[in-house]
């Protein structure tokens, strides 16, 4: 029978309180990436419940980690405001190979050689900032206007995908999108319907609606996940290339897309583009295009942004998905 927290010392509350941490977060992650619990929710819940006495008994204890601090039941009057310190940009768009192509030649007109792009998919979602402090999130929020965003940290600490620790205690702050992904969105808005409550036009607005509730015991409820693709500053990494960078993020504990490709051509480029726009349907989860980025981390650097978009980067956008019209909205006459 495990001892009464007022009969422990705080070095053995400590001891096993980061016993407890480490399990339930492994369990946590685990969970994410199985995406399929692999213990009873009663083991679970039982040493959630002790880690919470600990606490309880020793609020000294208590870590920005700890998993009883990830679903918070304050419900907040309104967001508080985060100024990026390293602006989060847009993307500029182009909606035709011909287009893409100018851009790349002005690109590589400007650098006086051929470049390597790294390809990826542009998941339709909200963009995030997440900082971490020697490996431990710390804040999440929103792009806002690329300079001040909204404090979503409640929010975010409920979305399995994010990482509470990473592998390394780097100093770092990520970007990345928060997405629905579609079989999520389509269940959420069944169960809208039922309750009489209006519905979602698209997973984008599910996902943006979502990560602005105050109640983040709402948001722990729905299932966001999230794909992380940028770092506001490179240096603590090792990774020099876009490519790696991705295969680093991984490796900390982010998730990823996995259809990043590096494009040695135009051909590659292309072909990578009209695979996906086939593809498109079957992804569980919505795009509404491709990002195509110089691969070389410091290329990316000299080459700099305009007031709002990389020089280094391009979307090339695919026409609206066909969303299927819901049958309420067909006039039947
Ligand atoms: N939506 C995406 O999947 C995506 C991506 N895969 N990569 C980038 O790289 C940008 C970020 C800053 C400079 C390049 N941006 C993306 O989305 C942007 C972020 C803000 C507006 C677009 O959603």
């Amino acid at each position: 029978m495990a001892d009464k927290p007022n009969t422990m010392t705080v070095e053995q509350a400590a001891d096993e309180a980061a016993a407890l941490r480490q399990t339930l977060n492994e369990w946590r992650r685990q969970y994410y990436d199985e995406d399929a619990p692999n213990v009873e929710d009663s083991v679970y819940d039982q040493k959630y419940e002790r880690l919470v006495e600990l606490e309880q008994t020793f609020p000294q204890l208590v870590t920005p980690d700890s998993p009883t601090q990830l679903v918070g039941g304050t419900v907040k009057a309104g967001f508080d405001k985060v100024t990026h310190e390293i602006p989060m940009l847009s993307l500029g768009d182009v909606f035709s190979q011909a287009e893409l192509q100018e851009f790349v030649d002005r690109l590589e007109q400007n650098v006086g050689h051929p470049v390597d792009y790294n390809c990826e998919l542009k998941i339709d979602g909200l963009a995030l900032s997440l900082r971490y402090e020697d490996g431990v999130l710390v804040q999440g929020s929103t792009r806002g206007n690329g300079t001040v965003g909204e404090d979503i940290t409640a929010n975010i600490k409920t979305i399995k995908s994010i990482p509470q620790r990473l592998t390394r205690p780097l100093t770092i702050d990520v970007r990345g999108e928060c997405y629905m992904p579609k079989a999520a969105f389509a269940a959420l808005n069944e169960r809208r319907e039922a309750a009489g409550e209006p519905v979602f036009a698209n997973p984008r607005n599910a996902a943006a609606g979502t990560l602005r509730q105050l109640d983040s015991r709402v948001v722990a409820e729905r299932q966001l996940s999230t794909f992380m693709y940028n770092i506001a500053d490179y240096e603590p990494l090792t990774a020099r290339t876009q490519s790696d960078m991705l295969t680093e993020f991984a490796d900390l504990g982010f998730a990823i897309n996995p259809d990043f490709k590096v494009a040695h051509s135009m051909a590659d480029v292309f072909s990578y583009i009209d695979h996906y726009q086939n593809e498109r349907p079957e992804l569980a989860y919505g795009i509404d295009g491709i990002v195509i980025k110089a691969n070389p981390l410091p290329l990316q650097r000299s080459l700099g942004a305009t007031v709002k978009v990389p020089r280094w980067a391009i979307a090339f956008k695919f026409p609206p998905d066909e969303q299927p019209t819901l049958l309420k909205d067909v006039e039947w006459t």
